[in-house]
């Protein structure tokens, strides 16, 4: 009882034998996101309308353009029609049992239609405003949400006959033994825009204005300009990016709906299985709590389950644009085949107004970046080393599942109560397989070769967050997944001087790279030499030298096993604010 009162739904919306995410379960027309029991139609198993717009754009065009031939080839066509009750509550039509395949097969009216092979049929109909959309031979899939596979002909009919409340039938014209094709929007090919090799191709100037800029300060801000130049970079950005100290609002955006790459080996019964644990919230199962923050298109809200009193996180668009909708759609995506300890969970999705809101755990400890800046509260070593350790775990699943994260900062790194860190926000990864890259196996998942090295570099946009921006992002070039190691490495700097990525206080060089004299200067005092020495090997300007997160994982893990063995010396001299020049000594 108490667990059906609970009322969620597992992942996913079906239409006909269509199986579809239920955020992909969106009008292609006005993308409106279609409610469980909201009319919609399925034509040709690909193009998904809401009721209006099928009416619209599909019903009122094939009228207009053959307004005399009133049908010449049937479009298959999988529809959920309601259909309002009848005041003297008559039945407007028949129905009949029909061979599905053209074999011979027992007939009885009281043996359900899947055992006999039949599908249950309209066989006469009288039309009315209300069941103008139904037509003589359409096959019945439903009757108000429940197969009619299980049920013989007679017990369909006579729910059909109880004319007196709304009924919501599921009906299939045209054609019914094409294959069913992947209609799931994770799976869809999409255009290849964003992947070109070749500057030439690429459909790249979607951010023309702040690549030019980014060129300009660059020859402003030659690294022999010193402070000021260096200072220039940052602030002309700042000018013309409007950065604010935090980095939160400057995102720089793609617009391109992207998600799976057309070669993306995922089959239908892969998503699934990643996807079953997806549940749908209804606005009533949720308690609002606190806003726990607005980021510049979303808003992360605090809420309670009413009856399972589970603590758990909406996030919501605030602002509404096409490509803020597509990497909002993007983030479900992504969120959803993820599952990884250090990686912020997805619970599932709400639907309120039409719209779609992403529902994840509840992270208790604020992000990173305001732990990094309490100065008041004390971040021991072994602390900041293990938050190291944890962001390179969640990174390093990432890229074995073939994202590149493009958005990696202290504030997208959330600390959970126990002092463990998960990486978030992931409105801006994309998904970088490629199958003609003999060094990118063409697998998708768990089993990806870890140990590779970096992937082939191509033309993507620049999306992210300023401080946190690897140098050839910021410059336009070709990027590979490698990026994400030097936001990491900005990230560790954070860690270590417990300062600001605002170049203001992390001294940077007039090629976005970091000023490692004076950051080692002012920063690194007592940070041990090991931990220091992973954070200069991440921001490396060429990023092939820059250690994958698989690396990064494990010399970090030891490094933090080490240091927590050995270190009662380390400890002593860090509360007593002395350098340990060196790491613990080993132990013998
Ligand atoms: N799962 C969560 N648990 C706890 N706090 C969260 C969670 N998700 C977000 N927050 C808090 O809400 C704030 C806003 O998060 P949100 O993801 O909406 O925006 P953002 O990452 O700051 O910016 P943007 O939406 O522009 O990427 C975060 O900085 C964090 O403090």
């Amino acid at each position: 009882m108490f667990l059906m009162s609970c009322c969620y739904f597992f992942w996913k919306q079906v239409a006909g034998e269509h199986k579809f995410h239920p955020d992909c379960f969106v009008c292609s027309k006005c993308q409106a996101y279609i409610g469980d029991g909201d009319s919609y139609a399925l034509v040709e198993r690909s193009k998904l309308y809401c009721g209006p717009c099928y009416k619209k754009v599909v019903v009122l065009q094939t009228e207009k353009s053959s307004p005399k031939k009133k049908k010449k080839k049937q479009a298959h066509t999988v529809q959920l029609i309601n259909i309002p009750p009848t005041p003297e509550g008559q039945k407007r039509f028949s129905l009949s049992l029909e061979e599905k395949q053209a074999k011979e097969s027992s007939s009885s009216e009281d043996v359900p239609v899947a055992a006999q092979g039949k599908s249950i049929c309209i066989s006469d109909l009288e039309t009315t405003p209300e069941t103008v959309s139904l037509q003589v031979g359409d096959r019945i899939l439903e009757v108000n949400g429940t197969p009619v596979t299980d049920h013989n002909i007679s017990e369909i009919d006579r729910i059909l006959s109880q004319r007196t409340s709304q009924l919501r039938i599921t009906v299939e014209h045209g054609p019914s033994s094409n294959p069913v094709p992947d209609v799931c929007g994770i799976f869809s090919s999409r255009s290849s825009s964003e992947e070109s090799n070749s500057p030439s191709s690429s459909n790249e100037p979607e951010f023309p204005s702040i690549n030019n800029n980014v060129q300009a300060s660059l020859s402003d801000c030659s690294p022999s300009s010193g402070e000021r130049g260096r200072l220039g970079v940052f602030n002309y950005e700042r000018r013309h990016m409007k950065l604010d100290r935090h980095g939160s609002a400057p995102k720089v955006r793609n617009n391109y709906p992207v998600m799976c790459s057309p070669t993306s080996p995922l089959s239908r019964t892969q998503s699934y299985r990643v996807s079953k644990n997806q549940r749908i919230f209804r606005p009533a199962d949720l308690i609002k709590g606190e806003v726990l923050g607005q980021g510049f298109f979303g808003k992360a809200v605090k809420v309670t389950h009413r009856y399972t009193g589970e603590v758990m996180v909406i996030k919501e668009l605030v602002r509404y644009s096409d490509s803020a909708q597509r990497d909002f759609l993007k983030e479900v995506k992504v969120l959803r085949s993820l599952d990884h300890y250090h990686v912020l969970k997805f619970i599932g999705v709400l639907y309120r107004d039409k719209r779609l809101n992403l529902v994840t755990e509840f992270v208790g400890g604020g992000t990173l970046e305001n732990i990094i800046s309490d100065l008041d509260k004390p971040f021991p070593w072994l602390q900041r080393i293990n938050a190291a350790r944890d962001i390179a775990s969640g990174m390093s699943y990432l890229h074995s599942m073939g994202i590149i994260h493009r958005d990696l900062n202290s504030n997208n790194c959330l600390v959970r109560d126990d002092g463990s860190v998960v990486v978030a926000d992931f409105g801006l990864a994309r998904v970088f397989i490629d199958e003609n890259d003999s060094r990118c196996p063409n697998s998708f998942g768990p089993g990806r070769d870890k140990h590779k090295p970096a992937g082939r570099k191509k033309r993507y946009t620049m999306v992210g967050t300023a401080f946190w921006m690897a140098p050839e992002m910021l410059k336009g070039k070709d990027y590979n997944e490698r990026v994400d190691v030097f936001s990491f490495g900005i990230v560790m700097c954070e860690l270590i001087g417990r300062v600001s990525a605002c170049p203001d206080d992390l001294p940077r060089s007039g090629d976005f790279g970091l000023d490692e004299v004076p950051f080692m200067a002012q920063c690194c005092d007592t940070c041990p030499k090991t931990f220091h020495q992973i954070m200069l090997m991440c921001v490396r300007m060429d990023s092939d030298e820059r250690p994958s997160f698989d690396e990064l994982d494990q010399r970090l893990s030891s490094f933090s096993l080490h240091f927590e063995r050995l270190s009662p010396r380390a400890k002593d001299l860090e509360s007593y604010h002395i350098s340990p020049t060196e790491d613990p000594p080993p132990k013998t």
